[in-house]
C-alpha cells in the first residue's frame, strides 16, 4: 500500500468561521475516493487545500513525501490535474490552443497528434478549432477535464467533474476516469452530489459535514457492505466490536445504541455470543450508499451521534 497524498490535521478558518476541522486522511496510489457532502460541507476547500492552492491554518498536505506548503519540490503541483471550480480558459482560443497554453504552463511537451488525442478521449476532437467563448457548458467542462488529464499526472483533484453534462457525458467522464486510474496508476479524488456516480466509480468513499470528515470506509471494494446496528444499551462495547465499528454511534432513543459498521452481522453475533450476550438481540439492516449518505448526514443534523 502506497500512500501518494497525507492530509494530516488540516484546519482552515476564516474569519470567525472554521471550515475544515482536523482533517486527517490518506490516499492510496491507484484509487479513486468519492467525496461526499452536502452543500458548504467543506468539499471544495478540502480540494483546494489538497491541490496546494489553499494554504490551511494548520496542518500539513504531503504530495509523494514533499509538503506542498513548505518547500515543496519543485514543480510537484506539475503532477497533479484539476478541476476546481469553475475551469478559467481564454475564451478567444480555441479549444486545442487552450490545451496548447495549458501545458506550456505546466512545461509539458506533447505532439499535436497526442493533444488531438486527449481532446478525442473527451469527446472533443471534432470541435477543437472551436473558440472557447462559442462552446457549450458540457464542453467547457469535458475541456476542463481533458486539461485535468493533459500532463499525466499522478493525483486528480476533481470538484464535481460530471456538473452541466448530460447522462451520456456522465458516462463517457465515469470510464475515462476508470481507465486512467486502471491503465496508469493514477489517483483520483472526486466530489459529487450524484451518488450514483460515486457509487459505481469510487474504492473508497468519504463522507464530509460541517467541515469535519464524518465517514470514511471502503465502502464500494469488493462488495463491502455496511450496515445499521440497533443494540439494546445493556450490551457494553466489546474492545473486539469498537475495533471494527466506524466512528459513529448513536446514542438514541431510550435503551438502544445504533450504529454503522462494515462488520458483517455474523461477525458481530459471533463476538457478542463469545462475551455471553444474545446474538439474537441485535437488530442489522443493510445500507445503500443513500441510505447511509443521507442516515448520516440527517442525525448529524439532529446533532445525534457521539463519537465512539
Ligand atoms: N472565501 C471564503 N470566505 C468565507 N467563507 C468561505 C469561503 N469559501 C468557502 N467558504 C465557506 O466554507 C464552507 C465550505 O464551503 P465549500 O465550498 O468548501 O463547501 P462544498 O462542500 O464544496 O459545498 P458545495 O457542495 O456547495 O460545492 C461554506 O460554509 C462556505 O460558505
Amino acid at each position: 500500500m502506497v500512500n501518494i497524498l497525507k492530509a494530516e490535521h488540516i484546519n482552515v478558518s476564516l474569519k470567525d468561521k472554521q471550515i475544515l476541522k482536523d482533517i486527517d486522511l490518506s490516499f492510496e496510489k491507484g484509487k479513486i475516493y468519492g467525496l461526499l457532502g452536502p452543500n458548504g460541507a467543506g468539499k471544495t476547500t478540502l480540494l483546494k487545500v489538497l491541490l496546494g492552492i489553499f494554504p490551511p491554518t494548520s496542518g500539513e498536505v504531503l504530495f509523494n513525501e514533499s509538503n506542498l506548503y513548505k518547500n515543496p519540490k519543485k514543480d510537484v503541483r506539475n503532477s497533479i490535474g484539476s478541476i476546481i471550480e469553475f475551469p478559467g480558459f481564454y475564451d478567444n482560443l480555441t479549444l486545442y490552443e487552450n490545451i496548447v497554453l495549458h501545458l506550456k504552463y505546466v512545461q509539458k511537451k506533447m505532439s499535436k497528434q497526442e493533444i488531438y488525442s486527449i481532446l478525442n478521449t473527451v469527446g472533443l476532437y471534432e470541435h477543437r478549432d472551436k473558440l472557447f467563448s462559442q462552446t457549450s457548458l458540457g464542453m467547457k467542462q469535458r475541456l476542463g477535464i481533458a486539461r485535468a488529464i493533459a500532463h499525466n499526472p499522478s493525483l486528480l483533484l476533481l470538484d464535481e467533474p460530471t456538473n452541466g453534462l448530460d447522462p451520456q457525458g456522465i458516462k463517457e467522464v465515469r470510464e475515462m476516469l476508470l481507465k486512467e486510474v486502471r491503465d496508469k496508476g493514477v489517483t483520483a479524488i472526486v466530489s459529487s452530489h450524484l451518488l450514483s456516480e460515486i457509487n459505481l466509480m469510487a474504492d473508497e468513499l468519504i463522507i464530509m459535514n460541517g467541515g469535519e470528515v464524518i465517514f470514511e470506509s471502503q465502502f464500494m471494494k469488493n462488495d463491502q457492505e455496511v450496515f445499521l446496528y440497533k443494540m439494546p444499551k445493556h450490551i457494553s462495547f466489546h474492545k473486539d466490536i469498537e475495533e471494527q465499528i466506524t466512528n459513529y454511534r448513536v446514542t438514541s432513543n431510550g435503551d438502544t445504541h445504533e450504529f454503522i459498521a462494515t462488520l458483517p452481522p455474523d461477525q458481530l453475533r459471533d463476538i457478542l455470543k463469545q462475551n455471553g450476550y444474545s446474538a439474537e438481540e441485535i437488530e442489522a439492516y443493510t445500507l445503500s450508499l443513500e441510505d447511509l449518505y443521507l442516515k448520516l448526514i440527517t442525525k448529524e443534523k439532529k446533532n445525534e451521534f457521539i463519537s465512539a
